[in-house]
C-alpha cells in the first residue's frame, strides 16, 4: 500500500455532515436543522442546532407547531440553527465566511447572515421555499450579494459507532 486513500470525505461531505450530525443534538421533533460555519480556507467556525435559549428548558417550553395561541407554540421561543452558529462564534469576524445548513434559513437568519458579513449558502432542503419567510430570505440574499446553492448529494452513507 503505497498511495492515499481514495473515499475521504470531500469537504462538501463533510461540513454538510457536521451540520448534520449537529442538528442529531435537536430536541424539536418534527424538524431537527444543522449548521456548520467555515472560512474560506476551510476551517470549521462555528456550529449550531435549533433549540431554546439557554435557562428555557426543552421540557417546560412547548414544542407544538400549533395551538390557540402562539405563546403555545415552539416558534416564538426557538433560536434557530444559524443564528445560533453565529452567536456561538467567539473568534472575531465572519466576514467572508460559507454556511452549510440542513434547512434554507428563514428571512431572520437570513438577516444575520448578511449583517455577519457571510458570503456563501449551502444548503440541502428547501421543504418551505413557497413562504414568504423563505422568498425574503432568498431576495435579501440576492440583493446582499450573499450566493446559495443547494448541496449536491453524493448518496454515501457513513457510520459512527458511538
Ligand atoms: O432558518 C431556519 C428555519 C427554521 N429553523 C427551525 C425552527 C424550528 O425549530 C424548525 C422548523 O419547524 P417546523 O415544524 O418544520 O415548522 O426549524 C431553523 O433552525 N432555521
Ligand atoms: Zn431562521
Amino acid at each position: 500500500m503505497s498511495g492515499k486513500r481514495e473515499d475521504y470525505l470531500s469537504w462538501d461531505e463533510y461540513f454538510m455532515g457536521v451540520a448534520k450530525l449537529s442538528g442529531m443534538r435537536s430536541k424539536d421533533p418534527n424538524t431537527q436543522v444543522g449548521c456548520c460555519i467555515v472560512s474560506q480556507d476551510n476551517k470549521i467556525l462555528s456550529m449550531g442546532y435549533n433549540g431554546f435559549p439557554i435557562g428555557c428548558s426543552d421540557d417546560d417550553f412547548p414544542w407544538a407547531r400549533e395551538g390557540d395561541d402562539s405563546l403555545e407554540t415552539k416558534y416564538v421561543y426557538s433560536t434557530h440553527s444559524e443564528l445560533n452558529a453565529i452567536l456561538n462564534y467567539n473568534g472575531g469576524s465572519l466576514a467572508g465566511a460559507k454556511l452549510y445548513v440542513s434547512l434554507f434559513p428563514c428571512n431572520e437568519c437570513a438577516k444575520a447572515i448578511i449583517q455577519a458579513g457571510i458570503k456563501e449558502v449551502i444548503f440541502e432542503c428547501d421543504k418551505y421555499a413557497d413562504t414568504a419567510s423563505v422568498v425574503a430570505s432568498k431576495k435579501m440574499m440576492d440583493a446582499s450579494g450573499v450566493r446559495y446553492h443547494r448541496y449536491q448529494r453524493t448518496n454515501r452513507e457513513i457510520q459512527i459507532q458511538l
